[in-house]
Order: C-alpha cells, then sequence, then structure tokens
C-alpha cells in the first residue's frame, strides 16, 4: 500500500487582518499524514484563529490555505468541513442527547440529530467501537447535561472520528481535566495515533505538559507570526519556547512528554 505524503494542510503566508487589527501575520504551516502537530503560544497569540482557517471555518484575508486538497475560497466549506474531525470544547447540543447520540452526530457534521435521519447499521456499529476505544461505553445512555469535562471530552474525539477523517483538529482536549483524566485522554490519542498511521493531528494547548509522547511536530506562535515550526524534538527547546512565551523558559523532555518551569528556579 502507498502511504500518500501530499499535505493535508497547507497554509502559506497567511495574514488574517479583522476590525483592522492583524491576528495572523505571514502564518505558513504544512501539515503530511501520519503527523502529529501541536500549536502553541501565549494567550492572543492567535492560534484559536489559525484553527479556524484550518478547520474551514473563516476564510484567511491574504494567503492560501488548503485543507484536504481543497482551497479556501474554491470549495465549498460545508462539505469540505464534514471532512475534518474537528473537537470543539464549547459543542453544546440544545437538547440533553445521550453521549452515543452524541457521537452518531459526527456522522451527519450536526449538533443536533437532522429530523428522519437514521443511522446506518455501519454508522452505528462504527460509533459502538469508537466509544469503546475511547472508554466511554459504560456511559453511552447518561444525557450530555450530567457528563463530565473529561467524559465529553472523549465521546467528543469519539464523534469527530465518525466520518473516518484523514485530519483531526483538537482544540484545548485537556483544558479542565484533573491529572488521572488528562492522562487518560492523552493515552488514548497516543493509542488511535498507532491504530490509525495516516491520521493528521493539529492540537492547541498553552501547556507542553498535555501534550501527548506521540507528538511530532510543533509550531509556537506569538502575536499572530510563527516564531518556530518543525520537528517536536527540535522546536519544542528552551530558546523557541522563551521566545514565543517572553519568559525564560526551560524545558525538559521525559519518557517522551514534555513539562516547562520558569528558567532559573531550583527545583
Ligand atoms: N473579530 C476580531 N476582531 C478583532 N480582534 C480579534 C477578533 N477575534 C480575535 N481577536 C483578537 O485576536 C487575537 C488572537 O486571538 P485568538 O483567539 O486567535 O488567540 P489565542 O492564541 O487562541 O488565545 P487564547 O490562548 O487566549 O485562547 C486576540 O488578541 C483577540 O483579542
Amino acid at each position: 500500500m502507498t502511504v500518500s505524503t501530499a499535505p493535508v494542510l497547507n497554509a502559506d503566508a497567511v495574514d488574517v487582518v479583522r476590525s483592522g487589527k492583524k491576528l495572523l501575520d505571514q502564518a505558513s504551516m504544512v501539515v503530511r499524514p501520519g503527523e502529529h502537530w501541536a500549536l502553541l503560544g501565549p494567550n492572543g497569540a492567535g492560534k484559536s484563529t489559525l484553527l479556524s482557517l484550518l478547520s474551514a471555518e473563516q476564510h484567511p484575508t491574504r494567503g492560501t490555505v488548503e485543507v484536504l486538497g481543497g482551497r479556501l475560497g474554491r470549495t465549498d466549506l460545508r462539505e469540505l468541513r464534514r471532512r475534518i474531525g474537528h473537537v470543539d470544547p464549547r459543542h453544546d447540543p440544545r437538547s440533553a442527547l445521550p453521549g452515543r447520540t452524541v457521537v452518531l452526530t459526527g456522522a451527519t457534521g450536526t449538533v443536533e440529530v437532522p429530523p428522519r435521519w437514521h443511522p446506518s447499521p455501519e454508522e452505528q456499529a462504527r460509533s459502538e467501537r469508537l466509544m469503546a476505544m475511547m472508554g466511554v461505553d459504560r456511559l453511552r445512555d447518561d444525557p450530555w447535561p450530567t457528563l463530565s469535562q473529561g467524559e465529553r471530552g472523549r465521546f467528543l474525539i469519539a464523534r469527530a472520528l465518525m466520518p473516518r477523517p484523514r485530519l483531526l483538529l483538537l482544540d484545548e482536549p485537556a483544558a479542565g481535566l484533573d491529572v488521572a483524566a488528562r492522562e487518560r485522554l492523552l493515552t488514548a490519542l497516543d493509542e488511535l495515533r498507532r491504530e490509525h498511521p495516516e491520521l493528521a493531528t493539529v492540537l492547541v494547548t498553552h501547556h507542553l505538559e498535555e501534550l501527548p509522547a506521540s507528538t511530532t511536530h510543533a509550531l509556537l506562535l506569538r502575536a499572530g507570526q510563527v516564531v518556530a515550526a518543525g520537528e517536536a524534538a527540535r522546536t519544542l527547546q528552551s530558546k523557541p519556547v522563551t521566545a514565543c512565551f517572553d519568559h525564560p523558559i526551560a524545558i525538559e523532555r521525559r519518557g517522551g512528554r514534555w513539562s516547562a518551569r520558569a528558567d532559573g528556579t531550583t527545583a
């Protein structure tokens, strides 16, 4: 089997200007199948803005963005969005859907269940498999409002995987999780990446501790500009991270995972 190396994402010299303010300034990023990118930067750096382009929700003001071979501005964004797995922590169904139904809405790309829509037996079976993989099958009947943040996060990853996306975008998936829930989530992401070697992912976070060991690449953003981008082993180093956060930060990598602390402090 030949594995395609054509980029899954290709943003080239992108500017985003809103209300006269440059939110992204000549930002470029290329993501290939099997790569797992971390998108890091301080508050207001432009991470969400970049993610909104990669998820085909916004157009750039200048520059070009290609997602799964479709050029923003020349492609039907709704059709494109259906092919992207997007884990958005703000996902908020209006009705108290059980967790299993929220997963099924990944097949329709909608927040609620469309009228008169019924899942096929294949969709039903896939949703069951994905809930089991994410370790939430025992919570399948629990209504969404009663689920904890960590449980919702895992349901949302299962939901995002329903259309078998080649690209999975994760917006701060570990935010607000306790340490055990975070570790379970990161282990599940490592396993997911092992089981689907062609899947590409982009994970946004403020915290290096929230990066799975399977992270292969990183892009550091500051004030809308790319400070560093490339292989994680080279990019997630004290010097570029210090420049990105404008604060002396020492990075350590142990057992594949990263940690950060203010430089110059004693342990
Ligand atoms: N529509 C808009 N008009 C003007 N400024 C905006 C608009 N949307 C976002 N901004 C500003 O753009 C900057 C980048 O925002 P963005 O949400 O992309 O940053 P972020 O890196 O995701 O931040 P955080 O880590 O705090 O979530 C911020 O200063 C924000 O206030």
